[in-house]
Formats: structure tokens, C-alpha cells, sequence
């Protein structure tokens, strides 16, 4: 089944291009189905990167998927223009009094402040409170991951003293959830980060389950034990090339830079880099849509028995 997406959406040429089923928001409106209802707080400055590659694995699944597009009305974005935020997406006030099935806060590059020092903490934390009531399952990403485990359970995070920067293998740490069903045993993933969360402070949570780790990248997946709250520390989103693009950019910056581990060929920086992750990703996102989200939500989203 096809993702809806807005026409003039730039994703949307990305996509079809690529034989993503997409459909047009006039031809969902025949269908008889009531889709699933999809908030992402897309936190990332690269916005319409992050907008082509969350769709495309939300658009891998037989669900129809209804996207929000949400940025944070208490920041001033330098790098995405007015004119695309005014276009394509929405503030919390505009949804607040809405409920959802799913929602997706992406990573974002404020790691090296604290938490308070991020200009738009006081909002997010208002948004991750919400969400514990208006949405059935959240998937929080990178930065947004840190960001939740410390406002909902008093996660701390850590500076590292070298960038875990690279495609790393991981391994399963409790075997049989849903979340991933049908993964190998190892997978790989992509990681980009200078903060840590250690696993010994996450275990100490009883509400959280570590569901897979790296034993080079640390805790992987931290899930609550209903599903409602998932915590992913990688970047299984990222396209091939966006590892790349990183290592670049921070080279031509001048600064102190190791090449990402284990992803470009003989690790010859200039040699295309392989996706060699793409499976588990498409996986994961299809995981959590059907148990976690449609398995999991009410028909009517405002009787559901989940709801305070
Ligand atoms: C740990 C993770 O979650 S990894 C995910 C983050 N990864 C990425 O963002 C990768 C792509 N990003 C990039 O390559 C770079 O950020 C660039 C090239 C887009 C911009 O880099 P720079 O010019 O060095 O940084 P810049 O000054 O634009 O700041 C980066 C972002 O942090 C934001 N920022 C900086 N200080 C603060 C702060 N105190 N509070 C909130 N946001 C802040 C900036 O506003 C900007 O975001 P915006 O475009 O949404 O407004
Ligand atoms: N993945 C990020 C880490 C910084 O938060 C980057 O390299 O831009």
C-alpha cells in the first residue's frame, strides 16, 4: 500500500523516481481505509533530506500512511528555507489538540549542548509529554533519543572523547521482539555521534528494555516495555552517501576527522561508499509500523482506551 504525499512535495519526484509506491493525496481520498496518521518533528537541519529518507521507509509497508510534517516554532531555522517550512509544515500549536498513531522526532546536530541549552528544550519537552497521551507509538531518533530518555526517565548523556563515526555491527540483546522480527543476528548500522548514553544507566530504567546493542557503539535500540516509547541511537535513515557527505564536510572544516569505520571500500575515502544497511532499515520502520503502530491503535483514534 502507498505513502500519501502532498503534490508538490520534493520528496515526492525522489520517490516515484525510485518506484516508492506513492500516491496522490486526491486518488487516497477514494480509498475507503482509513490510513495511519504520522506526526514527524523533523529536528535536522538538512529538512528535505531527512523529509526523502523517512518517507521512503515509511513508504515500505502495505499500510497507508498520512504524514505531518512538525519544526519547532520556538527556533529560527538557518538552514531550511521559510518558504519550505511554510509550505510543508505544521507547529505543535496547529496539532496539539489532534491524536496520531505514530510519531517520528528526528535527530539533530545540538549533541554537544545540554539539553537546556538546545533554544527549543522547553517546546520538545512539551511535545514528548504530549505524545505520551495523543500518540501510540513514538520512534525517537539519534539526538531526539538521548533527548527523551533523559526527559522521560532522567537518562543522562556523555561526551565521548572520539566521534563513534562509522557503520557498526550490532547484535540483538532480547530476542523475540517484534520491533525485530525477521533481523539477522548481526546488522549493521550507521552511527554518528560525539555523546554517548551508557548502558548501565539505561538498564537501571525498569520501564526499558535494551533491545540491541554494538559493541563498539553501545546501546542500540532502549524500548519501553508497552512499545509506546522506542529510543534509536544509529542512523539506519541515512542514505549511502550521507557518512560521506559528513566526513567531507568536517575535513574541509579542518577538523580532526577519522575516516567512518567500515564504510567505504579498503576504507579508500575516495571510493563510493556501499549501503550495506538498507535491509534492516526497511525492516525496522515496517516492524514498527505494523506491530507497534497499526496492530496497536484504535480504529478511532479519539476513543481509543489508550488515551488519559
Ligand atoms: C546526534 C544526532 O542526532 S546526528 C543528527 C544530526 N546530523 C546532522 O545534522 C547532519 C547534517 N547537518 C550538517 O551537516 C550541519 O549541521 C550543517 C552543514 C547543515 C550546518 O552546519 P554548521 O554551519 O556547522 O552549523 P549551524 O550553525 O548551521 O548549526 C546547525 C544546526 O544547529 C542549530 N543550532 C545551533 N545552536 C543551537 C541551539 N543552541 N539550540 C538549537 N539549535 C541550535 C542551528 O540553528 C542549525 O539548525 P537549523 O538549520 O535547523 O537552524
Ligand atoms: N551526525 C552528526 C553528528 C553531530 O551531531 C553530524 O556529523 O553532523
Amino acid at each position: 500500500m502507498p505513502i500519501k504525499v502532498p503534490d508538490y512535495l520534493p520528496a515526492k519526484e525522489v520517490l516515484v523516481n525510485e518506484n516508492i509506491f506513492v500516491m496522490d493525496e486526491s486518488v487516497a481520498f477514494r480509498q475507503d481505509i482509513r490510513p495511519l496518521r504520522i506526526v514527524i518533528l523533523n529536528l535536522m537541519p538538512t529538512k528535505e533530506t531527512t523529509e526523502t529518507q523517512l518517507l521512503r521507509l515509511i513508504g515500505n509497508t502495505p499500510l497507508q500512511v498520512e504524514f505531518i510534517l512538525l519544526h519547532p516554532k520556538t527556533h529560527t531555522s538557518k538552514n531550511t528555507s521559510l518558504e519550505h517550512l511554510e509550505q510543508f509544515y505544521k507547529t505543535f500549536d496547529d496539532i496539539k489538540h489532534e491524536r496520531f498513531d505514530g510519531m517520528i522526532i528526528t535527530g539533530a546536530p545540538v549533541e554537544q549542548f545540554e539539553f537546556e541549552e538546545v533554544n527549543y528544550w522547553e517546546e520538545l519537552t512539551q511535545i514528548m509529554e504530549w505524545s505520551i497521551t495523543h500518540v501510540t507509538s513514538t520512534l525517537h531518533i539519534c539526538w531526539a533519543a538521548q533527548a527523551g530518555l533523559y526527559y522521560h526517565f532522567g537518562v543522562p548523556k556523555y561526551p565521548l572523547d572520539e566521534k563513534i563515526f562509522g557503520v557498526f555491527p550490532h547484535t540483538i540483546t532480547t530476542p523475540n521482539v517484534k520491533l525485530l522480527r525477521g533481523f539477522d543476528e548481526l546488522f549493521l548500522v550507521p552511527q554518528s555521534r560525539h555523546t554517548d548514553v551508557r548502558r548501565q544507566d539505561v538498564a537501571r530504567v525498569g520501564q526499558l528494555d535494551i533491545l540491541s546493542e554494538s559493541e563498539e557503539a553501545g546501546v542500540y535500540i532502549a524500548a519501553t516495555k508497552d512499545g509506546k516509547q522506542i529510543f534509536i541511537t544509529g542512523h539506519s535513515e541515512y542514505d549511502a552517501c550521507t557518512l560521506k557527505y559528513e566526513y567531507d564536510r568536517d575535513v574541509d572544516k579542518g577538523m580532526e576527522i577519522a575516516i567512518p569505520k567500515n564504510y567505504y571500500p579498503n576504507d579508500d575515502p575516495t571510493r563510493p561508499p556501499l549501503n550495506t544497511w538498507r535491509a534492516h532499515a526497511n525492516l525496522l520502520f515496517s516492524n514498527w509500523l505494523n506491530y507497534y503502530v497499526y496492530q496497536e491503535t484504535p480504529y478511532d483514534l479519539y476513543k481509543g482506551d489508550y488515551m488519559i
